[in-house]
Parts: structure tokens; sequence; C-alpha cells
């Protein structure tokens, strides 16, 4: 998003919050803490390749998110129309109508299937889904009042991305 410039990117755009960095520590906690009680589940090699594959998946599929949308992407969400700001219905946008939400919760979870981290692989997948669950009625809101029946139109032959968020 940097790289394509005229868009407002600062530190508020790394979305690093207190629950985030929580989130973080308490899934280094889980690893060493079971590790060192439980070594055999640390190395269950297919389920980290799994992880290793979800991680390698869900960022390509977010980056593809950001450079198809380019400067329709920003980290916040948009609440007043800017001429700059059109609609994407094309590239990964053409499959899932939030694709940078569908990659980084695969890529999250895979983080911690990744590490074998049982409670953090659960944890996180429902506080992302909880997150972009709610994330998604606010930002389309203002992506209907910006595009109108477009929007619908989109909206209506294209699925969120998001499993059970319609
Ligand atoms: C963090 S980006 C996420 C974009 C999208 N939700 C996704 O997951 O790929 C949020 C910004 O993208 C804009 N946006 C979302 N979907 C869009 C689309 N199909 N076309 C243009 N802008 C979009 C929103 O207005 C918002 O300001």
């Amino acid at each position: 998003v940097a790289i394509h410039g005229l868009s407002n990117v600062n530190l508020s755009s790394l979305l690093v919050s207190k629950e985030y960095v929580l989130a973080m520590v308490f899934s280094l906690v889980e690893y060493f803490f079971e590790l060192l009680l439980f070594p055999g589940l640390k190395e269950i090699w297919w389920v980290s390749n799994l992880g290793l594959v979800m991680v390698v998946v869900g960022e390509i599929v977010r980056k593809l998110a950001i450079v198809t949308a380019g400067r329709s992407f920003t980290h916040l969400i948009r609440v007043n129309h800017e001429d700059h700001h059109r609609l994407v219905t094309s590239g990964v946008y053409a499959f899932v109508r939030h694709p940078s939400y569908c990659g980084f919760l695969i890529w999250s979870v895979g983080t911690q299937l990744m590490l074998c981290n049982p409670i953090s692989t659960v944890g996180f997948a429902v506080v992302v889904w909880r997150f972009f669950a709610s994330r998604i009625p606010y930002e389309e809101y203002f992506l209907r009042q910006f595009f109108g029946a477009d929007y619908e139109e989109y909206a209506r032959t294209v699925p969120s991305g998001v499993p059970f968020v319609m």
C-alpha cells in the first residue's frame, strides 16, 4: 500500500492493537509451555506443514488483493467517497468480495497450525472471524453508499470470502 504512494499510510495503518500483541504473546507462551510439557505435540509434521501452506496461500491472497485494488485499498475503512476510489470487481475480487480478509484469516490460523498450538489455533480462528464478521457489514454500508446499485449487484453475485458471513 505504501508503494502505490498516494494512500494515507501511517503508523495506525499497521493496526497493531493491545489485543494483537496479547494474541502474539499468548501464542508464544502456549508454544513454549507445550514444548516443555508435551514435546510430541510439536512434532506432528503434517499439521505444521498444513499451517505453512496456509501461511503462504493466505499471504498470496492478501497481497493479490492489495495489488489488485491499488489506490482503492486503504487500511482504515473509508467513510467518505473520494474521486479516485473505484469499485474493484476484477482479479481476486471476482471470486470473493473480501480477499484480503479471507487471506488474513487463512494466514492467521495457519501461523498457529504451523506452531502446533491447539488453543491458539481455535482462539485465532474465533477472534479473527468475529473481527471480520463485524467489520464487513460496516465496510459494506459505506461501499453501498459510494457505489449504489453496482455494489448491490456485486454483493448479490460474489460471496464474501469469510465463512458464514453473507
Ligand atoms: C482494508 S481494505 C479491505 C478491502 C476488502 N475488504 C478486502 O478484504 O480485500 C478496506 C478498504 O477497501 C475498500 N474496498 C473494499 N472492497 C472494495 C471494492 N470491491 N472496491 C473498491 N474498494 C473496496 C473499502 O472502501 C475500504 O476503505
